[in-house]
Formats: C-alpha cells, structure tokens, sequence
C-alpha cells in the first residue's frame, strides 16, 4: 500500500560517535592476502584479492547490540520490516521495547530521533520514548522506542466489518487528532499521516488505550528557528502514500500542517466506515479525481453513515491554507459532540480490548515509560535487599 520512499536524505550517524559492537553475526569481509601454492609445492606467493566488503548489514534476531555506553540489548523476535530496515522486540530491564534499525546508507533514523527528542523535550502523549540510539558505522542505524501494539491498519483489518464501532472509532480519532497537534506544537509535519502510523501501546505497558504515532521517515520541519513558518517551496514531488495524500500532494505541492489533517480526516472516515470511495483504485491520478469527487457529488457517498460533525470537519479542514494554523479544539470539540449525542462512554471496551479485560481497565492510568522503568527499577531494588 505505501508508495516507494522518495530517496534517502544522505546519513550521519544518529547519536553515537563510534559504532558499537555487535556480538552473533560474522564481521563484514575484508581484503585479505590469500596464499597461492606454486607448482613445486612451496607457499611463497600472495597476491591480495579484494572481498567486497560487506554494507549495510542488517542485524538479526539473536543478535545484541552493544552501545558505546555499554549497554546490551539481545535482539528478539523481528516486529515488522520497513523500507530500509527491521524492527526488533527486546527489553531494557523488565521493560519490553522496539529497537528499529536501518541500513547505515539509506538510515531515514537521524529525522526520526529529532523528533522523538523534541517530542520527550515537549513532555508529548502520543509518541514513543526514544530509550536508547545510535550507529553501527557502514552497517545499520538503530533506536530503542516504547514497544507498540498492532497499528490501526491492522486492527482495522480484523474486524468483521473491517470498521472500529463508533466509539471507537471516535475515541481513536480524538487521540490521534491529539497527536497531529503535537506533531505541530513541536515544528514538524508527518506528511505521512494514515492508520497504518498509528497504534496503540502494549497491555503490558498498561498502555493499551493510549495511541501513539510513529514512523517520522518523512517528517519535515515547517518552522524556522525562530519559529515562522518556512514558506512554501511550492512544487516538490509526491510524498506519501497515494490513499490518505492530501490533494495538495497529488498536486506535488510542499505540504503543511493542514494536509497532514485532509490525511488523518482519510483515515478517520476509513475507521469509522470501513470503506473509502477509491478504496481500490490503483492509478494516482483517478484517486486524486476520486478525492476531488468527494467535495462534490460525490461527499454524500464519501461520508456515508458517518456522524454530521464529519461533514463540518471537513469543511474546515478544507478552508484552510498552507499557512493556517488549524483549529485542533473546534475538530475535537466537534468529535466530542458527536460521542456525547450518541451518550457514548469512555469506560467502554476498546476494539481491540478483549471485554473481560476492559472492565478491570477504567480505573487504571497509563504509565509513560519513564514510570515503567522507574517501577521495574524500585522492584531491582527491592529484591536485591
Ligand atoms: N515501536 C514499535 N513497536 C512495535 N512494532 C513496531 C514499532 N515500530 C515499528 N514497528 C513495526 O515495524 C514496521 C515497520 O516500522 P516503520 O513503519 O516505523 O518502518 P518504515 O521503514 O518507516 O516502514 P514503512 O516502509 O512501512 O513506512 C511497522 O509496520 C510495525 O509493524
């Protein structure tokens, strides 16, 4: 479903200076003199035969990564795979986490961790703790983030009716609407905004009614350093993926904060109906005409069964310029009146919660991993005593 990456920004190593060591997989080859036997039986010549050397070599399940501080992390099972790399389970202390890595030349991970970084600096909800990063020099990048569960894509997908129940599906869009606005406050835009770059945290974590937003490959800051807005640079090539791009982005324009909202408003209507009218459309250019549509004769089957706030929310989304800064309390306000005509409760189970569990849940905050780990070390502590 996603379109091919636009090429890679050219990669410096993330964080650390020196590499660190990686103990499970072989070294990368190297030239070595190979000894040739002569005809009369005695080894005297060596001719140096050049072995490729090895790049971009990916870490496996196994594997552990030692960083320069000396931390070890063992590699679990493999969580998904990217355009460039592998996302891996492991743990730090009792905590489980995700360590993302990718190939050292195509490493997408620099942009990632500055956002991360200015998303911990600004005390952000809905995004992943950046617990560890670093290079593994000619190899891999990688970083060690708060372990997810299945994104929304995915969640979506399991359903019978490949759609979240409205309270859900609300709730969902309440959150991630939260995490777009975020996103913003700290000077970036996604300019991938979809269901698939969001997802909720793991049970295990009690973070499961928490949804986070990842994957920042394509991130781009939107205002200077002293915080005016870069103007736009008009006509920059495609990014994204074709489904949730915004039209700005089918017409190849520089994308601001109000196309990653025309993406999430995809993404909300999708959840909420199971459906988009150019859902299997392949061609970019009839999605752009399907989407176009959709203003048109077309909005009546776009918002089919959704609630009358969807149509406000998109009128408003679609008023506003490359500039604007968009009115992220009058959509949720919206959002929030269309669960409180349907008197929906947030005590309610998730999709993706099974009931049983779900009752036990209300009462209970989620933890930010900071907490996690401060837990998991007071427990160290005490049973060491
Ligand atoms: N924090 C996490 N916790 C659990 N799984 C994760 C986490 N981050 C990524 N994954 C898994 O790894 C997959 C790839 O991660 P991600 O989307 O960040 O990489 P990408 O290279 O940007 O991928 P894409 O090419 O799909 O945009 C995700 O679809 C997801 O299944």
């Amino acid at each position: 479903m996603d379109d091919p990456p636009p090429p890679p920004v050219p990669s410096t190593p993330p964080a650390a200076q020196n590499g660190p060591r990686i103990v499970g997989t072989p070294p990368a080859a190297v030239a070595v003199p190979i000894p040739i036997p002569p005809a009369n039986g005695a080894l005297v010549a060596v001719i140096p035969q050049a072995i490729p050397v090895e790049k971009d070599r990916l870490p496996k399940e196994g594997d552990e990564i030692i960083t320069d501080a000396g931390k070890k992390y063992k590699l679990g099972p493999v969580l998904g795979d990217g355009g460039y790399g592998t996302v891996f389970q492991s743990q730090d202390d009792d905590i489980k986490i995700a360590v993302k890595t990718e190939k050292f030349s195509k490493s997408q991970l620099k942009i990632e961790i500055i956002v991360l970084k200015a998303a911990m600096q600004a005390n952000c909800k809905h995004f992943c703790e950046l617990i560890d990063c670093g290079t593994k020099l000619k190899d891999f990048d990688y970083m060690m983030i708060t372990l997810l569960g299945k994104d929304l894509h995915k969640l979506r997908c399991e359903l019978p009716e490949r759609k979240f129940s409205i309270n859900t599906a609300l709730r969902v869009g309440i959150q991630t609407l939260k995490a777009c606005e975020e996103l913003h406050r700290i000077g970036f835009v996604s300019r991938d905004v979809k269901p698939g770059n969001f997802a909720p945290g793991v049970k295990a974590n009690r973070q499961s009614r928490t949804i986070f937003m990842y994957d920042f490959g394509l991130a781009r800051r939107y205002v200077d350093k002293n915080n005016q807005i870069i103007p736009s640079r008009k006509e920059v090539g495609w990014r994204g993926t074709t489904r949730y791009g915004s039209l700005n982005a089918h017409k190849r324009q520089d994308l601001g904060r109000r196309d990653d909202l025309e993406s999430w408003f995809y993404g909300l209507v999708e959840m909420t109906r199971g459906t988009l009218p150019w859902r299997n459309v392949v061609e970019r250019n009839h999605v752009q005409k399907a989407k176009e549509a959709s203003r048109l004769a077309g909005r009546t089957q776009f918002l089919f069964e959704t609630p009358t706030q969807y149509d406000k929310i998109f009128t408003l989304i679609d008023s506003y310029t490359f500039e604007s800064a968009p009115d992220y309390k009058q959509i949720n306000k919206y959002l929030v009146e269309a669960r409180e005509e349907r008197q929906l409760r947030d005590r309610e189970h998730w999709d993706w919660e099974d009931e049983t569990v779900s009752t036990t849940l209300t009462t209970i905050t989620s933890f930010s991993d900071k907490e996690l780990r401060a837990k998991a070390e007071q427990q160290y502590v005490i049973s060491i005593h």
